[in-house]
């Protein structure tokens, strides 16, 4: 291939920078990477280098290690995506040796993504892909964009792209953060916001990465500006009970080294326990961890030792303190109802009245759309109350045909009708006694069927089909519905004095699309189906991130269902992006809202519970398909090694078009 005149240009510039007398500033960092590039890789400007990819186990491995920050990252990365797409970026995220483990980009242009190396999997370091944004940032530490010609290798003079680092609590290099664009305006200054941006983003997900990783720690915030300490976060210092320093963020450290408490950068731990925060402000360690106490605004000013300078301080305290620090005895019989959510505020307000009234001697209606978790709640109910020894019956009155409802919830009386048992047979109702009966789908019960029901709820008491004498039982009823009870009361289909007995306190359960922990739903289901399997298997970030982007509607048994058919699908060892139902995938690399379903989801179109065995074939067969049966695409693509996508072809009897049999001729 002959190179373009603007190629052999780029090359001759590179070679007399080799001969000029150092640069200042941004231009410096250019050059000194052109230098390595020479001296240090023996790379030439104008030989073509083509996009380098790790192979599909490697790039799993890489993300492994990362899956702490990835699974942090992830909203940070997908933000920025929605703010840079519009103008024709690609996000990617590499770990600290330049392999890219997260990749957000137009779903139309992925051809020219992976011939460029703007790809999952891509090697970015600076000693293969020459002087560019990541690889540099890497060498240099620091962030920076590199624009058209910056770039060393003559075959990326087109792209821009802005790198930004993220370091680990002691200044380890963890990620790099990146954005590039295949079309720019032809001078750098039109990356500066770019580079603002990529900077604040990458700011913003080491500050998360801190706050998780020491979540069980006093944090300090400090900030030169009481209004915007709560906001800014600015220098984050975490700190042992007794004042010692444990670890701060990037612009903590640089605090602590202007105040003259220095610690070598990329240190062990062991630096930051020389110095406490006395060290750095004048103020006692009580001061410091009363501080959420002193003022109205949680805020107090401290002055620095060294240089008396005033800086405005908040402290997090961990779980732990922040309840006073004694911790409350926690009632265990609670826990049922607590393992039902995490931190969604209306399932707090939700739990809290349940666990109000799970001893009161009331019946309770459970109000939610399909799937809910209607039925859960009402188990939860049982267990956390006085009744948990005693039976819990459920009964769906939807699902069980009229003509045996009768005598399945009331029994009956030996040979009371053509077709009874003849030793008779208990009720449902009977069985339930001394615990709970849950009613599910109860607007769908026949009016008939209600007139009784009231009747034993009234009197406490059953009448079997042909007995003569009613039994005396102790119920709590849970009557559950999707429906609306009052729509039903006034269509003449519920009885209105029914619903008063049922609903003696009510509980309504909001939709998986507005549940604010659909990540604890997801590890707990997760977590669930894989004891149930006797398995041992991780649910990796990628497919945390992939299951988390996924617009779920209402109901929480599709994502029970998507977990399940992943676990069907999986290695038996981890669980990761492609073995996700195919729908689940949808918008991860599309742009937001490409090829996404927004709308409720048939529920019949989802894969099945079990048997996923054509879904996946179909899933897999369509991916080699896409990539012209280059296997370590496929891998690349669904995030598998290529052994696993050899095995699976082999055991969902796919064969490539090549070494199928020609057909005999007879
Ligand atoms: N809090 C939860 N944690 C884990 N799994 C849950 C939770 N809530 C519901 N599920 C799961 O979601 C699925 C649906 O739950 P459940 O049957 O309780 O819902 P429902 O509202 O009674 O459904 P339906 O309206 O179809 O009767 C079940 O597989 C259940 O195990």
């Amino acid at each position: 291939m002959t190179a373009s005149l603007s190629q052999r240009q780029h090359v001759e510039t590179i070679l007399e920078s080799l001969h000029r007398p150092g640069s200042q500033g941004d231009a410096a960092i250019i050059e000194r990477s052109w230098r390595r590039c020479i001296d240090r890789y023996g790379l030439d400007p104008a030989r073509p280098s083509p996009a380098r990819y790790v192979p599909g186990a490697t790039l799993r491995e890489h993300q492994d290690q990362a899956d702490d920050l990835l699974q942090v990252a992830r909203a940070g990365v997908e933000q920025l995506y929605r703010q840079v797409a519009p103008l024709g970026y690609v996000v990617l995220l590499t770990d600290a040796r330049g392999i890219a483990v997260q990749f957000l980009g137009a779903k139309a242009d992925q051809r020219e993504h992976q011939r460029t190396g703007l790809f999952l999997g891509a090697d970015w370091s600076e000693a293969h892909a020459g002087t560019c944004a990541v690889g540099t940032c890497i060498q240099e530490r620091t962030a920076l964009t590199c624009h058209h010609s910056d770039h060393f290798s003559a075959h990326h003079i087109r792209l821009t792209c802005t790198a930004a680092p993220i370091f680990d609590p002691h200044g380890r290099l963890l990620a790099v953060l990146d954005i590039s664009a295949y079309q720019s305006p032809a001078t750098k200054d039109s990356q500066t916001f770019a580079l603002q941006l990529v900077k604040y983003t990458a700011k913003m997900i080491e500050d998360a990465y801190f706050l998780q990783r020491y979540g069980d720690h006093p944090i300090v915030c400090l900030d030169r500006s009481r209004e915007f300490v709560q906001i800014n976060r600015r220098y984050l210092l975490a700190l042992e009970e007794d004042g010692s320093l444990v670890a701060a963020n990037t612009a903590g450290r640089k605090l602590l080294r202007h105040h003259e408490l220095p610690l070598p950068e990329g240190g062990e731990a062991r630096p930051f326990k020389a110095w406490n925060i006395q060290d750095l402000l004048d103020a006692r360690v009580d001061e410091v961890m009363a501080i959420p106490r002193h003022s109205d605004d949680r805020v107090q000013a401290f002055h620095t030792r060294r240089h008396r300078e005033i800086h405005f301080a908040t402290l997090i305290e961990p779980p732990r303190r922040a309840t006073g620090g004694a911790t409350p005895s926690r009632d265990s019989s609670l826990a049922p109802l607590e393992a039902l959510a995490d931190d969604d505020p209306s399932m707090r307000d939700t739990l809290t009245r349940a666990a109000r009234l799970r001893n009161e001697p009331i019946n309770i209606l459970v109000m939610g759309e399909t799937g809910t978790g209607k039925e859960r709640m009402a188990r939860a109910l049982h267990d956390s109350s006085r009744r948990r020894d005693q039976p819990f019956v459920a009964i769906n009155c939807a699902a069980m045909p009229e003509s045996l409802i009768e005598s399945e919830l009331f029994g009956h009386e030996a040979g009371s009708f053509t077709g009874a048992r003849s030793q008779g047979m208990k009720g449902l109702i009977a069985q339930a006694d001394g615990g709970t009966l849950f009613l599910d789908e109860i607007g769908d019960m026949p009016l008939q069927l209600q007139t009784r029901l009231l009747r034993v709820l009234a009197e406490q008491e059953v009448l079997p089909i042909g007995a003569s004498r009613p039994i005396k039982v102790d119920l709590r009823v849970v009557a559950a519905t999707h429906r609306d009870l009052r729509e039903l009361i006034a269509a003449g289909r519920f009885r209105e004095d029914l619903y008063y007995r049922l609903n003696g306190a009510s509980l309504r359960l909001p939709p998986l699309r507005e549940r604010a922990d659909k990540g604890y739903l997801i590890r707990q289901i997760f977590a669930e189906l894989n004891h149930e399997r006797g398995g041992r298997a991780r649910l990796r970030g990628d497919a945390i991130s992939a299951l988390l982007a996924y617009p779920w509607p209402g109901n929480i048994r599709e994502l029970h269902n998507a977990l399940r058919y992943a676990l069907a699908t999986g290695d038996g060892e981890e669980v990761v992006v492609g073995d996700l139902p195919e729908e689940c995938l949808h918008g991860q690399l599309a742009h937001p809202g490409a090829g996404r379903p927004t709308t409720a989801v048939d529920d019949d179109a989802r894969p099945p519970a079990s048997a996923p065995r054509p879904l996946e074939q179909d899933l897999l067969y369509r991916a080699l398909c896409r990539q012209q049966w280059n296997v370590s695409a496929v891998a690349r693509e669904l995030g598998l090694s290529r052994p696993t996508i050899y095995r699976r072809m082999k055991r969902l009897g796919i064969v490539p078009p090549n070494q199928q049999n020609p057909p005999t001729l007879s």
